[in-house]
């Protein structure tokens, strides 16, 4: 079965933890190289990889004399900023060696949980990724404080994920995957290679806290597992310290923790945008790009647009109706009003010329639109 959900894997967002890529001394950087090639040769298949990499605190915690854990958050932070440079520049370096470029992206749970800096988050993503850039996110240490903190990485990791619709995420760590007990503690732990569904029984195999760098431990990767999988995405435990273990298994070997996604793609974004969001305004569109919508699953132009309504900013959710008024989908707007005031009923190849800036051809991309059977209250 993983060899032929594989196959269909076109984006996968790979985490890396600080127990790969680096020891008590610091940064292991022959384990980073050998990371960068296997990415590489990922990227030549056609898969685009955005990483999550750890390892930032490590990195820098030696400068600060410190070999174990940093005792106190303005240590980890300070140790976070000395480290994230080291580790990207380690990244560099090898991704350059593979004649790729790297981007750093450091984010807070905040600029997630806003709807319009989620949005510019993953229109910058996805820019980088149409110019085959590798994007590289670490929490941005530095600057968290606990209420806007994801916490750990792997919790970073799901969200990267569903923000960015991937087909896997691939979580590397210094264990080959689940066990049904701590491998660390009981000898006889056996790996489990197939989690079809994310119960109790599962999440209560997962030990405490992580060790003296990782931070989670193996808890924190079922959660994130679990994000995924009610988001309709599939998981992946697996060894990062064995050599070329993306392309084995890209492969086909049936290595790690496979975790199957609870249900479709899309559904749980799509029943936000369709009942959750409270609409803020209503865009008249023509009967083209009715049809275009509802039968092509096409995106939004703004040459469909005939009239605009309401108050609303870009991230809002908007009804979109026929020319007589008739709802027929819901969607998150890309453009504000004042912006699609000016470019509706243009081409969008004019967009640009007209604002003096673009956000994306589309008013609202299909990913942000859903098919809604009939007129809704917009209270
Ligand atoms: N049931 C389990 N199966 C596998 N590993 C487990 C389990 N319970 C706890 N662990 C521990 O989780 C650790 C990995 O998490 P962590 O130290 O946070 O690493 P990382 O840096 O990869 O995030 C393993 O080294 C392992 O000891
Ligand atoms: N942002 C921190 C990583 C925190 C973290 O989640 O670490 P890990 O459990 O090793 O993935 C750093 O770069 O050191």
């Amino acid at each position: 079965m993983r060899p032929h959900l594989l196959r269909r894997v076109r984006r996968v967002v790979v985490k890396i933890g600080s127990n790969v890529i680096s020891d008590s001394d610091g940064l292991l950087l022959p384990r980073m190289e050998a990371l960068c090639r296997d990415v590489a040769q990922l990227h030549r298949r056609g898969i685009e990889v955005i990483l999550v990499s750890s390892g930032s605190v490590s990195a820098g915690k030696g400068v600060l004399g410190i070999t174990g854990r940093p005792q106190t958050i303005p240590l980890k932070q300070a140790a976070a900023a000395i480290g994230q440079p080291r580790l990207m520049r380690a990244y560099k370096e090898y991704f350059h060696a593979e004649q790729l470029q790297v981007a750093q992206v450091l984010l807070t749970r905040d600029d997630l949980a806003n709807r319009r800096r989620y949005l510019n988050a993953r229109n910058t993503l996805l820019t980088l990724l149409d110019f085959s850039v590798i994007p590289i996110i670490n929490e941005n240490d530095t600057v968290v404080v606990e209420e806007i903190r994801f916490g750990d990485n792997d919790n970073l990791s799901a969200m990267v994920t569903t923000l960015l619709e991937a087909d896997l995420l691939v979580i590397l760590s210094d264990v080959s995957g689940l066990y049904d007990r701590d491998p660390r503690t009981h000898g006889d732990a056996c790996l489990i290679p197939l989690v079809e569904r994310i119960d109790e029984k599962i999440e209560a195999m997962a030990g405490g806290e992580g060790s003296v760098r990782g931070t989670g431990g193996m808890a924190t990767k079922i959660r994130a597992a679990k994000r995924a999988a009610l988001n309709g995405i599939a998981s992946l435990i697996v060894s990062g310290m064995e050599n070329s273990i993306l392309q084995r298994v890209f492969d086909g070997e049936e290595l790690g923790t496979y975790f199957l996604p609870a249900r479709d793609r899309m559904t749980a974004r799509k029943h936000w945008i369709a009942f959750t969001k409270k609409p803020r305004g209503k865009l008249l569109v023509d009967a083209g790009a009715r049809q275009a919508l509802v039968e092509g699953g096409k995106s939004l132009l703004p040459s469909g647009v005939r009239k605009v309504e309401g108050r609303f900013e870009r991230g809002d959710s908007v009804r979109l109706c026929d020319l007589d008024g008739v709802e027929f989908a819901k969607g998150v707007i890309g453009y504000n009003l004042s912006e699609l005031t000016r470019i509706m009923g243009k081409k969008s190849s004019e967009i640009e010329t007209i604002l003096g800036y673009k956000y994306g051809d589309e008013v609202i991309h299909r990913d942000n639109l859903v098919i809604t059977a009939g007129p809704e209250d917009e209270e």
